[in-house]
């Protein structure tokens, strides 16, 4: 088996490191089914690298060797591991000394559940883990560099402009402050010992931030003031951080709490995108986090509580604060000259990841949320392992590999910016930067589940060994057996130059009593037993078929289940859009509602008021007309007294008209030609119509001129006798000058 390379090759993405727990303090006395191979060498630099997996002894399983870059073995402290792995090293490529952006980095830790990820990563009540002592070894060497936070509040603006993730920066007394309600800070212990959200067995989802105590009681050891990496004494430096984690395939913010739906009531986070933007259009980021901004470790380790409150955790069987996410926690290094004209910021990365554990639906004994969870990091962690293993494989062949990084959210964070950066060509923003440079810290319990830390270990190890036991072991056994009693033995030539056949390790009492063999039979017990031996083999191998294909259903299940809350999360989001489009164009209908009722209501007050204005200048020029009026009123009272004349005049024609001969003339009520329409002398006592006024008009007119006249004239005469004017004339005038007179006498 080849060693593990022991520089940091340029095809190797990753350093893989393997860490083994100790076991718990009351667990129970099990067979290690992991074994670490001490190195040839002696001496303080030899550290042993490889390690073999014995399968239990009730199954004939190959034993397999693995190769890492380091093996930690179960005695292994949190700084043995920090300085082992050249954390400390990557920490000084982001502080990159030497001027320029520096060099991102990456930490993740990678094993079955419960195998130590968390505790390496986060540490425990006592212990700090890998993020608290890079974080104290970074603000320590920034030392005086650090920006001062008196300035901070003006500095946001010129941090936010350089940020290319479209993030929301605050500060860090302003982030706490708003995190937790107790600015006294009473005690209480960091998330991990006492995480708010476990549950029996089931996952809670996280609460909105409310009256969290302020924790006090962090950790101090191990200490590690002894550490000491330079830092670009030209510069000064910021320390952005950011948290987010991978659940079910979609990244949270973990700084920003979870916002109440409008539509269900609930609180949810939204899902953020993992993209290029305008100031990163060569390399992908997460847009849309909240950073803080901080300056001091103690500030940078309790932004980083406030996180982990939101992470994801629950009750398993196989773990009682197991990780339901992969957590993603950022560092950012920003620095910028410090001469008087200060340029922009700039800076590097260190992310430090504590994947979720791979675990077994069977012994996790998860079920709804939970087992889908289960189903969607098992799956995620396959695609890593093919990434892992794609890379591996790179290093050991001449063809270049291409690690299949796309597959899900969690490889596409961790290999994306693994490589070179494109060409920065066609866009001026793009910067040209070094690749990432990586270390996974594989975890695994030497008395674990067999089948699982195999798993891992396999897609993990930088290489690969595995050894076949030997078949013919069964065979001894079987021919071991006494044959059975009463059965016929037949005589072969060669039972008379017996050459007993002893299998090895069988007791001398049997080597004294059984009768020996014959070749034939030898040679049937052989062939009887190889068939029983590679029929075991078959059963073996069905079994682990058999477990293979229901870890696949209960993953097909798991990825059915995680679909359908997929769906429901998207209802729900979907929902939530409706109803603020929904309340947006309300309120705007709303709005416009109220300008046109307030526009009617000037108009309408206008209106109003050109009346009222209308009105009064009438009541104004009704004084001043009153004169006009007056006039109006005489010229009515004319009209009246015209009519009355009329009348009058009317009476004494009819009078008139009465008094004379009856042979000539019947009075003209009795005359039938008084009405146009005829009538009889019932018809006199009636009152005239007004036609019968007009027509007696007219009537009135002819005869005036008949009895002026030398000659009487016709009803339907013309009158067209009078050839000249002037005897008509002399007629009327005589006839006028009677109607005067007649008018004298009635009045
Ligand atoms: N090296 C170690 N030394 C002491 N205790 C350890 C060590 N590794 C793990 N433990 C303990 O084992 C338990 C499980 O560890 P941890 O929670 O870190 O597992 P994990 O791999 O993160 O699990 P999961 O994937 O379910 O989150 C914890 O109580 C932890 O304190």
């Amino acid at each position: 088996m080849e060693a593990p390379p022991t520089k940091p090759s340029s095809h190797n993405l990753f350093e893989v490191y393997l860490r083994l727990r100790p076991p718990p303090a009351n667990a129970a006395q099990t067979d290690r089914i992991l074994n670490v191979e001490q190195p040839e060498g002696s001496g303080d630099k030899s550290h042993p690298s490889h390690i073999t997996l014995n399968p239990p002894t009730d199954r004939r399983r190959a034993i397999e060797k693995f190769a890492f870059t380091r093996v930690f073995e179960d005695k292994a402290t949190q700084l043995d591991v920090f300085h082992s792995t050249e954390i400390p090293s990557l920490a000084e490529g982001v502080l990159a000394p030497q001027g320029g952006e520096g060099t991102d980095a990456v930490v993740a830790t990678l094993g079955v559940t419960g195998s130590g990820k968390t505790h390496t990563i986060l540490g425990s009540k006592s212990q700090r883990g890998l993020t608290q002592l890079a974080l104290d070894v970074v603000f320590r060497s920034i030392g005086s560099n650090m920006l001062d936070s008196t300035t901070l509040p003006s500095v946001i603006e010129s941090l936010q402009a350089c940020d290319p993730s479209e993030s929301i920066l605050s500060t860090a007394p302003n982030f706490l402050d708003s995190t937790f309600a107790d600015p006294s800070g009473h005690s209480r212990a960091p998330s991990r010992a006492a995480t708010p959200m476990i549950g029996e067995h089931g996952i809670m989802s996280p609460t909105a931030r409310r009256n969290l105590a302020r924790p006090s009681a962090l950790p101090q050891l191990p200490d590690i003031s002894g550490t000491n990496i330079s830092c670009d004494q030209s510069a000064e430096y910021a320390v952005v951080i950011s948290m987010y984690e991978v659940h079910n395939d979609r990244i949270y913010d973990l700084l920003t709490p979870a916002a109440k739906s409008a539509a269900t009531k609930e609180f949810r986070r939204r899902p953020l995108l993992f993209k290029s933007t305008e100031l990163s259009p060569d390399r992908k980021v997460v847009a849309g986090l909240r950073k803080v901004v901080c300056t001091s470790l103690r500030e940078a380790v309790m932004v980083m509580e406030a996180g982990l409150l939101e992470r994801r955790v629950a009750g398993t069987g196989s773990n009682s604060v197991s990780s339901r996410s992969h957590g993603f926690f950022c560092f950012e290094v920003k620095k910028r000259t410090r001469s008087r004209r200060r340029g922009p910021w700039g800076g590097s990365k260190l992310t430090i990841v504590d994947l979720a554990g791979s675990e077994r639906a069977r012994d996790a004994k998860t079920q709804g949320a939970t087992l889908v969870e289960a189903g969607k990091i098992n799956e995620s962690l396959m695609y890593l392992g093919q990434c892992l293993q794609t890379q591996s494989e790179a290093t050991s062949s001449s063809k270049p590999n291409v690690v299949p990084y796309r597959q899900c959210k969690l490889t596409e964070l961790l290999f994306s910016n693994s490589f070179p950066s494109s060409s920065s060509a066609g866009h001026p923003h793009a910067t040209r930067r070094n690749p990432q440079r990586g270390v996974m810290i594989v975890t695994a319990d030497p008395r674990g589940d067999f089948n699982a830390t195999s798993q891992i270990l396999r897609y993990s190890a930088l290489a690969r060994e595995v050894t076949v036991p030997r078949i013919p072991s069964i065979t001894a056994t079987i021919l071991a057996q006494p044959p059975p009693t009463g059965s016929p033995r037949p005589i072969s030539p060669v039972q008379q130059h017996p050459r007993p056949f002893v299998p090895p390790g069988a007791p001398n009492s049997y080597r004294n009593h059984t009768p020996p063999m014959n070749v034939d039979e030898r040679a049937t017990m052989e062939m009887a037993a190889l068939e029983i031996a590679r029929m075991s083999d078959e059963i073996d191998q069905l079994r682990l078929e058999a477990d293979e294909q229901l870890e696949a259903r209960m993953t097909a299940e798991a990825h059915l289940l995680s679909m359908e809350d997929r769906m429901l999360d998207l209802e729900a989001v979907i929902r939530d859009d409706c109803a603020a489009e929904f309340e947006q164009r309300l309120t705007l209908e709303l709005a416009r509602f109220k300008a046109s009722l307030a526009l009617e209501h000037e108009r309408s007050e206008e209106h109003w008021d050109r009346k009222v204005d209308i009105l009064a200048r009438g009541l104004d020029a009704s004084n001043a007309g009153d004169s006009e009026g007056d006039k109006e009123n005489v010229l009515i009272e004319h009209v009246t007294q015209e009519v009355e004349r009329l009348r009058r005049e009317n009476g004494v024609l009819k009078r008139e008209l009465a008094g004379r001969s009856p042979i000539k003339r019947k009075p003209l009520e009795e005359r039938e030609d008084f009405s146009p329409g005829g009538g009889g002398a019932g018809r006199a006592a009636t009152a005239p119509k007004p036609e019968g006024v007009a027509h007696l008009g007219r009537k009135l007119e002819r005869m005036r001129v008949s009895t002026d006249g030398a000659r009487p004239t016709s009803v339907g005469g013309s009158g067209s006798g009078s050839g000249s004017g002037s005897p008509k004339k002399m007629r009327k005038l005589v006839g006028s000058k009677r109607w005067e007179e007649a008018k004298e006498e009635l009045l």
